[in-house]
């Protein structure tokens, strides 16, 4: 193969029209590059839409927006940084805590484990509540040091998770990712700056895996687990240890049960099993073994925010400071659930009254893909030591459900503006 001599292109045109075009090009291509930055998928964040108006992340308008966010309109209030802000338990806590007078800066990856745009929905309400939500991943420690750089966070509520019980089976590097490897990440750049934040975090009704003592009490095994979600919850509370050991960070870890509200995650059975009784789809319900019926003890969103709120106020201060830990710190683990387990049947006959709907309803035997026959919460331990006390139940807290899931859905614009309130 012969190269075509440079003489023969050059002939088609006078040099100098060559040369014009060439350093057109090029001073074309450095002022997009300058003036219009890289693309929105990996260096932006969102500021008052998530859809429209972008910044630069570590822009001016970028470090801007995260001090006014992160400012306490109440002189008392804390700076709390929440990881999963866009999620269905971290939009309810941030908006809760900026009410009340506190700053509040959100981070999430707004991953596509369920419909994004509910997500976004999300982050448009909290942006109008004046929460600003970076999106990034926890596993990003470029992203986490230059917020920590820029604040200096008295709390961390780390909300950020690959949740969702059944879906381990098919995926189970998500729960690695997030739950391990960027708990652990958050948990490196919080030990080693200066103020050490104290840190709330997450945990999860299903470390009780088998455990068959009813109520379940912090003190009962946890060794047990019967998913690989609930195996990574109980790695992280391991690792909390860990960290707090170490490093003298406050590390407090929340034991939900089956939470569910307005917003909620539509990978949940309340929520799909309320789509697909709408659709007509016939739904299943999972029984135990000799045709038990199976339970859980599912908590309001309500009552989990105010878990949260009591428990990031308790929180005493982390005693370390850049890598090094100065005494004994706060180490506490609380179930929040609402101590009044209801068989999947019932939710559904609930489901059924307030839709107005009759279900095509299959029982099956629950498979063997993560599942725990039954939960049940003892919460006396969080209600005396942060205050917690539930106050919902399951049919009042599916009714604010469903009026939501009504208005959501609906198409019609005028029902959507209803929802511009949380
Ligand atoms: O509390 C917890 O620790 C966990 O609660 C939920 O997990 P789960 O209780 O399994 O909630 P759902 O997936 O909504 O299931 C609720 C109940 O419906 C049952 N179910 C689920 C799906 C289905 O098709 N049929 C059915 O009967 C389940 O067995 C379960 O008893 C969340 O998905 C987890 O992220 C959370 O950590």
């Amino acid at each position: 193969m012969v190269d075509k001599p440079m003489s023969n292109h050059r002939s088609r045109f006078p040099f100098s029209i060559n040369k014009l075009i060439f350093w057109s090009l090029i001073s074309l291509a450095v002022i997009l590059f300058f003036f219009v930055g890289s693309p929105p998928s990996t260096a932006t964040t969102t500021t008052s839409s998530s859809h429209s108006r972008r910044s630069l992340r570590g822009g001016p308008q970028w470090q801007t927006s995260v001090i006014r966010s992160s400012t306490p309109s109440n002189p008392k209030g804390l700076r709390v940084l929440v990881t999963g802000a866009a999620g269905f338990v971290g939009s309810h806590v941030s908006v809760a805590l900026k009410r009340r007078g506190d700053g509040v800066v959100g981070v999430d990856n707004f991953n596509r484990y369920y419909d994004p745009s509910l997500k976004r929905s999300r982050a448009d309400l909290l942006t109008r509540e004046g929460v600003f939500v970076v999106e990034g991943d926890i596993n990003d420690s470029s992203l986490l040091k230059s917020l920590f750089k820029l604040v200096k966070f008295t709390h961390v509520m780390h909300l950020a998770a690959q949740a969702g019980v059944r879906y381990a089976m098919k995926n189970p590097s998500s729960y690695i990712h997030s739950n391990i490897a960027g708990f652990v990440n958050l948990l490196e750049t919080c030990k080693s700056v200066n103020p050490q934040p104290a840190i709330v975090w997450a945990s999860s009704s299903s470390v009780y895996g088998l455990n068959s003592k009813v109520p379940f009490s912090e003190k009962d095994r946890t060794d047990q687990p019967a998913s690989l979600y609930a195996a990574t919850k109980k790695a992280g509370e391991e690792i909390a240890h860990t960290y707090n050991h170490i490093y003298g960070l406050s590390m407090t870890g929340l034991r939900f049960f089956t939470v569910y509200g307005p917003w909620g995650r539509p990978d949940m059975a309340y929520f799909f099993f309320t789509r697909d009784i709408l659709k007509g789809k016939q739904i299943q319900i999972f029984e135990g073994a000799e045709h038990r019926s199976v339970a859980r003890d599912f908590t309001y969103i309500d009552d989990i925010v105010k878990g949260c709120l009591g428990a990031l106020d308790t929180a005493e201060k982390s005693t370390g400071s850049g890598g090094k830990k100065s005494g004994p710190a706060q180490l506490r683990i609380f179930n929040l659930g609402n101590t009044a387990p209801v068989p999947v049947g019932k939710l559904v006959s609930i489901l059924e009254k307030l839709l107005k709907v009759h279900a095509k309803k299959k029982v099956v035997a629950m498979p063997r893909n993560g599942d725990v026959p039954f939960t049940h919460a003892d919460i006396s331990l969080a209600k005396k030591e942060i205050g917690y006390k539930p106050g919902t139940d399951l049919e009042k807290g599916l009714n604010k459900f469903v009026t939501w899931y009504l208005a959501y859905y609906s198409n019609e614009s005028g029902k959507k503006d209803r929802l511009s309130s949380w």
